[in-house]
């Protein structure tokens, strides 16, 4: 059968034929594994949380377009969606195939590394995302809170998800439920994709919210839970000793003389996000801490 000759309608376009139509090599070595399981594709825009405002979306990788077009067929009326690309075969194939979209200014193909390029206002986004550069997507579009749906290695997705005591929990889980409630909505098997992966996929969830704790320097923050997660087997007191370094703590020692001492003799991988943030605050007092 070949592909009809007047575009078809937004949320219809078949994957296979977009990548035809692209006629372009897909390289697994780019970070280019496209969509083809229309099930999967019509299901990622409905996990968006029913609140969220989708009147201006963000993708991040458009490559052939599968899901670009899953979202130009779930925008409300006046609704937007910007794509940011890398390759620029694939982002001005979007142009050229999206071209009513274009015109009738409800798509913008930006050309650019997702990680440098400037975001637009979007107030969602939902992405199959680059997995070579997932971690430093997701932590780009996070602290924007707003509500975000997305692809990763189901590894990477159960690592954000996990809870404290469990073997998967750790600074990507402390990091990222700092943001937003974190869920898996679905796993996705290899062959949903083409070329199939090395591993199996997870869409995951991410819900904006404060965090439950109050927290007096973000980064700083940030920093002390990755310091300690590089000592996750010894106690809190050693690991806070060990990480002054990593966490920019000039008097570890002054932290922890003064914090509680059963905290102290916890582990990192036992510690939910509020209680990091209890003993962050005590380190930010006492450990003369350096850097922004
Ligand atoms: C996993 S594919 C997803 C393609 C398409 N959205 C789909 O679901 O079939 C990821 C896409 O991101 C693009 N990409 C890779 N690194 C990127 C980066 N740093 N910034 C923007 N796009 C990138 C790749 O060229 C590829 O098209």
């Amino acid at each position: 059968m070949t592909d009809s000759p007047t575009a078809p309608e937004p949320g219809d376009r078949d994957p296979d034929g977009l990548i035809r139509r692209a006629g372009l090599r897909v390289d697994p070595d780019q970070d280019q594994h496209f969509l083809v399981d229309d099930r999967v594709l019509d299901r990622i825009p409905t996990y968006l949380p029913a609140a969220a405002d989708r009147s201006h979306l963000l993708e991040i990788g458009g490559g052939a377009g599968a899901l670009t077009d899953r979202l130009l067929g779930s925008l409300p009326v006046d609704g937007q969606l910007t794509v940011i690309e890398r390759h620029e075969g694939y982002a001005s194939f979007l142009e050229t195939e999206f071209a009513d979209a274009v015109d009738a200014g409800r798509l913008t193909v930006v050309t650019g590394d997702a990680l440098d390029v400037e975001l637009p206002p979007f107030t969602a986004s939902v992405s199959n995302l680059p997995y070579g550069v997932s971690s430093e997507i997701a932590f780009r579009l996070l602290p924007e809170k707003r509500p975000l749906v997305a692809t990763f290695q189901a590894e990477f997705a159960d690592r954000m998800v996990a809870e404290p005591g469990t073997s998967a929990y750790g600074r990507l889980s402390v990091s990222a439920q700092h943001y937003a409630d974190v869920e898996i909505v679905e796993r996705i098997p290899r062959e949903a994709f083409e070329p199939k992966p090395a591993v199996e996929s997870a869409v995951v969830r991410c819900t904006p919210r404060d965090p439950e704790y109050e927290v007096a320097n973000e980064a700083f923050f940030l920093r002390f839970v990755k310091a300690l997660f590089t000592q996750r087997r010894k106690t809190v007191r050693n690991a806070i000793r060990n990480t002054g370094h990593i966490s920019g703590l000039e008097e570890p020692e002054a932290v922890v003389d003064v914090a509680d001492e059963g905290l102290l003799r916890k582990r990192p991988g036992d510690l939910a996000p509020a209680t990091f943030a209890e003993i962050a605050a005590v380190a930010l007092d006492h450990g003369e801490p350096t850097g922004e």
